[in-house]
């Protein structure tokens, strides 16, 4: 889906299709370098990272392991509900892995910060995070990411996976919502 099919309930295009494949092409390269002969397991945080997922991983020039985790704290609304609730966990056993966790935005930083602590205590070897999204102005945990995609300012954004109330996750680029769609909601 485009901007086009959606037109009304969208403020902007922020990142198109092109740019945002261009820098995930380019992280996927330097992870491809720094992760050589580790055998890294990528793990998604969906449903929000499965766009981000399928490019990323597409783009890397060595074998890894992919497996996913799906983690809700906005249910329906553009604010966090501060507590992260785990619909799906992993299906492999992170102990002694170099785990990289794909994730498409940081915002308040909750939901990364709980699963580093999470995939430390079960014993991976390591954890970094890339993130195709980082939205500064609203983080209240901290968390260290390793690569990043794009700074993106304090709107509310969806396309590329990320969703209003389950929608627009099939847009094909990231947008900022017009707010007229949740407003008053
Ligand atoms: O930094 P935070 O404030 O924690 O926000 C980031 C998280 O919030 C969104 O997930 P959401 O809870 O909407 O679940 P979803 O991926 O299924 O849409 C997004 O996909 C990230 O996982
Ligand atoms: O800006 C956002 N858009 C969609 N989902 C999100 N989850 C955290 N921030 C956002
Ligand atoms: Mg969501």
């Amino acid at each position: 889906m485009q901007i086009s099919d959606v037109r009304d309930d969208i403020k902007s295009e922020l990142l198109t299709r092109a740019q945002l494949h261009d820098r995930i092409n380019e992280v996927a390269r330097q992870v491809s370098t720094d992760y050589e002969d580790k055998n890294p397991l990528f793990v998604a945080v969906l449903k929000g990272a499965f766009n981000t997922m399928a490019a990323f991983s597409q783009a890397v020039s060595i074998p890894v392991q992919i497996d996913f985790m799906s983690l809700s704290s906005y249910g329906a609304g553009t604010q966090t509900s501060g507590t992260v609730t785990v619909r799906q966990d992993l299906s492999v056993d992170v102990k002694g892995r170099h785990v990289l966790i794909v994730e498409d935005i940081i915002d308040s930083g909750l939901t990364l910060a709980w699963l580093v602590k999470e995939l430390k205590n079960r014993g991976a070897a390591s954890v970094e995070v890339f993130a195709l999204l980082e939205k500064p102005a609203r983080r209240v945990a901290d968390v260290n990411v390793k690569y990043q995609g794009f700074t993106i300012p304090d709107e509310f954004v969806v396309g590329f996976g990320l969703d209003y109330n389950e929608q627009y996750r099939n847009l094909d680029s990231i947008a900022v919502l017009n707010p007229a769609v949740y407003q008053g909601k």
